[in-house]
């Protein structure tokens, strides 16, 4: 580390006051030739970027644009439907909002929706989980609940949160209207509102593609209302759609303010300077620290309460974008981000050990919130608050890692509202598309994904010849002998791990 902190602090300190936002990259040890060496990849990574705003074909393997720039900035469309498009949606969902507050569409006998669950997973939840999480307050217009998974114990447990169901709107998200996990999710909201003397489709909007299973259904049940999910929009940057910005309103969350917020990190993220650029920083800062391949994980660290899920929002973002097999060019890479953290003080009495005298495999990122909370606080100790100690602690634990070696960044915002979790959301798409240009991979697709699924359906397949095997059978075979019978003596193992979940049922 260098000795002189201060100048170089000075030095590397990023600023920018349109989004109340400043980055310190002065504790990442990079050398003083590093940006300068960078700087032509950086280059081309903001051609390319510039190329995707402006709608080239940025996710080749799927053939299809990527906009969710325009989400922000309707008027950066590449055609005037697509804009137009974009600006209608936001209107609607405001317009959605406000009726569904007003009582104007209601529930049954009249009552108004109080309640919002949604059903979706991945993409389709991750952003609204954080942005109801970081932005939500007691005198919400709507409270939220989210299922995001095909456990049943866990289902059970958000229905009897919920309790009356009569007052909860349901929105069911999914881009592809096929995931199963969010298909079964809403079978059993069915179920749970059949069981209730309710009818469902009376209570449920959908956000989906145009035509899929999901949108089929939505229109044959003749559910309330259903918005858009567009091709060019991936799942895990979807969040300044409809997919975020619809629950959100509901919660009572003000979306323009949000909007307004990632609009702007957009516009200086755009900036070709990469030093004044928060964006092209942190790629850079990440290449750096990983040596371009992943070889360091990365630490969140936000010391703020309601920053809790940015790490696993960040979690799907990054690594389903960064974490590829093969480079843009075919090449075998294995390429990856790790990502993980909850948030400060509280993780520094769990793993922080590790970080300061454990093995050296990672760099962190901490966020810092100016603000302490809405109102004053009371003191503590003599003249201190817990905000005090919050920021003492984090301060406190950065000098700790650095005297260790371990390095660090530091992002610090004015406050959390709907502008700079908008901002802080745009911060990280940039980062993530910089940094997948400088190493040469397509940030947009998620291959591998498939072959869990894929492989979970032959589960299943495989379990439905099981049961219909052995109700035959009045004493259960060995698991050799039912894999035998059933054709698939190779997956005796799987057999096994049916017949013992079967027999615990
Ligand atoms: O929105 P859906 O089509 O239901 O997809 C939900 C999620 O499914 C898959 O896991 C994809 O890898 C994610 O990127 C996506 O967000």
């Amino acid at each position: 580390m260098p000795t002189n902190t201060w100048n170089r602090f000075q030095q590397h300190l990023c600023h920018c006051p349109e989004i109340g936002l400043w980055l310190d990259i002065s504790r990442m040890n990079f050398d003083d030739e590093f940006l300068n060496r960078m700087e032509p990849a950086m280059q081309q990574a903001f051609d390319a970027m510039l190329a995707l705003e402006q709608g080239s074909i940025a996710n080749p393997d799927e053939g299809r644009m990527v906009g969710h720039y325009w989400l922000r900035t309707p008027t950066l469309a590449p055609t005037p439907e697509i804009q137009q498009q974009i600006e209608s949606t936001v209107d609607l969902i405001e317009s959605f909002s406000a009726d569904i507050h007003s009582g104007k569409i209601c529930a049954p006998g009249n009552k108004t929706f109080t309640k919002l669950l949604i059903i979706g997973i991945g993409g389709s939840a991750l952003g609204p989980q954080f942005v109801a999480d970081a932005l939500g307050n007691s005198t919400d217009k709507m409270t939220p609940y989210f299922l995001d998974n095909t456990d049943p114990d866990g289902m059970d447990r958000v229905f009897s949160q919920i309790g009356n169901l009569s007052d909860c709107l349901v929105i069911v998200i999914s881009k592809s209207g096929s995931t199963k996990e969010t298909r079964n999710g809403m079978l059993e909201a069915q179920a749970a509102w059949q069981r209730a003397g309710l009818d469902f489709s009376k209570q449920a909007v959908a956000i989906t593609g145009n035509g899929s299973q999901l949108d089929k259904l939505a229109v044959a049940e003749g559910w309330i209302t259903r918005f858009p999910m567009w091709d060019w929009v991936g799942g895990r940057t979807s969040v300044t759609s409809a997919v975020g910005l619809l629950p959100a309103a509901l919660q009572g969350i003000n979306i323009r303010e949000l909007l307004r917020g990632a609009q702007t990190c957009d516009q200086i993220t755009r900036s070709r300077i990469a030093t004044f650029n928060p964006a092209s920083l942190m790629a850079l800062m990440w290449h750096h620290a990983t040596g371009g391949n992943g070889d360091k994980d990365m630490v969140m660290l936000p010391y703020k309460d309601r920053l809790l899920l940015f790490s696993r929002y960040l979690q799907q973002l990054i690594m389903e974008s960064i974490g590829k097999q093969l480079d843009l060019d075919g090449n075998v890479v294995g390429q990856g981000l790790t990502v993980y953290g909850n948030k400060g003080s509280t993780d520094q009495h769990a793993y922080v050990q590790q970080l300061r005298e454990g093995v050296h495999n990672f760099f962190v990122t901490f966020i810092e919130v100016l603000q302490d909370r809405q109102g004053s606080s009371m003191q503590v100790e003599q003249g201190v608050t817990s905000g005090d100690f919050l920021f003492g602690f984090l301060y406190g634990t950065r000098q700790a890692l650095s005297e260790k070696g371990r390095e660090s960044m530091t992002i610090t915002v004015e406050r959390i509202d709907a502008a700079t979790i908008g901002a802080l959301i745009a911060l990280f798409e940039r980062t993530v598309g910089l940094y997948a240009s400088l190493v040469n991979i397509n940030a947009y697709h998620q291959p591998g994904v498939e072959a869990g699924k894929k492989a979970a359906g032959t589960v299943i397949e495989l379990q439905k010849k099981v049961q219909a095997f052995v109700q035959g059978h009045a004493d259960l075979p060995s698991p050799e002998k039912v894999a035998e019978a059933i054709g698939v003596p190779e997956q005796v193992e799987i057999v096994y791990a049916i017949l013992r979940r079967l027999q615990s049922h």
